[in-house]
């Protein structure tokens, strides 16, 4: 192995530990941080992270509020419980799990949330406040991934960075996070032509397409910096979008999955909840959570 291995689990407990200390700070003045989580339907997997979620929110001494509906809840239902958590100044961030089920409009309920309480910053307010450069809720998955590059690399001024997938949950929240930081950005997909070469031209890769093991080690540039945000449930267990046994040869650095890009992803939802709570009661933003 020659690549220098990127450390999420142990960079989100250090991130965890800050939030800890931030939140002490806080119950001083008696505001308590609180974080309403809604999952609806029965998904093993959602559960799992939800249960981790609520988990660490109580961790870090904030209140963990969760509300657990049934698949064919409908939904105007989920409609009224997110007006009454808008309403409920306890709460301070709200997120509800994706997928919704399919009778749901996705883009309608997550609109409906307060942009204020948005900690996922899936909401158009924050897509557009993120992508004019404006003070926004920034979403979870490429803030906890810019926040590993900068500790990795310093500086992103003026790298090339290639990005696998456009999603509105990773790929195109990551582009202007890289943009902002003066990086070249490219966005790339599935259909894109000559990926490989495109890929290899790439200081820092950020593959995110959710097919496992699809980049090769010869898509790589040698000591680039490469993020893998990749979660596949194989035969083989927990895999990311990258071949890392190649990748972690040719490489500068990467992340593993697991334990790399996934706990980062929680800390951040729990650095924006702070941010939330922070702005709501006007007091500066927290030191080294916000982009
Ligand atoms: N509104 C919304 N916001 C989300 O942020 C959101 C969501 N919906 N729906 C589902 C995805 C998935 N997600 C993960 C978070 C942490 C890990 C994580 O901590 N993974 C561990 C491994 C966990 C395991 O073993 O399964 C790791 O990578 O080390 C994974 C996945 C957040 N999501
Ligand atoms: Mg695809």
């Amino acid at each position: 192995m020659t690549a220098t291995l990127i450390d999420g689990k142990a960079f989100a407990a250090n991130l965890r530990t800050r939030i800890a200390t931030e939140v002490a700070g806080l119950k001083d003045q008696g505001i308590v941080p609180g974080l309403a989580v809604v999952l609806v339907g029965e998904d093993p997997a959602s559960q799992v992270y939800v249960r981790s979620k609520g988990r660490m929110t109580r961790e870090v001494g904030m209140n963990s509020y969760e509300h657990k509906l049934p698949a064919d809840t409908p939904q105007d239902a989920l409609l009224a419980l997110i007006d009454q958590l808008n309403e409920d100044p306890a709460v301070n961030g709200i997120l509800v799990q994706l997928p919704l089920p399919k009778h749901m409009d996705e883009a309608l309920v997550i609109n409906a949330i307060d942009p204020a309480k948005d900690v996922d910053g899936f909401n158009v307010l924050n897509v557009g406040l993120l992508a004019t450069g404006q003070k926004a809720m920034v979403p979870c998955t490429p803030l906890g991934c810019l926040m590993m590059l900068r500790d990795h690399l310093g500086s992103l001024s003026g790298k090339r960075a290639v990005i696998i997938g456009r999603s509105n949950i990773v790929g195109k929240p990551m582009a202007q996070l890289l943009l902002r930081d003066s990086a070249t950005v490219t966005i790339a997909h599935s259909r894109t032509d000559n990926l490989p070469e495109l890929c290899r031209q790439a200081d820092i890769l950020v593959a995110a397409v959710g097919h496992p093991r699809m980049v090769q080690g010869d898509w790589i540039k040698p000591g680039a910096t490469v993020i893998d945000v990749g979660i596949n449930r194989t035969d083989d267990g927990l895999v990311g979008d990258v071949d890392f046994d190649a990748a972690k040869e040719i490489a500068g650095a990467i992340t593993p999955v697991p334990g790399g890009v996934g706990p980062m992803t929680i800390a951040c939802l729990l650095a924006n909840t702070l941010t939330a709570t922070a702005r709501v009661y006007g007091l500066p933003d927290p030191e080294g959570l916000t982009p």
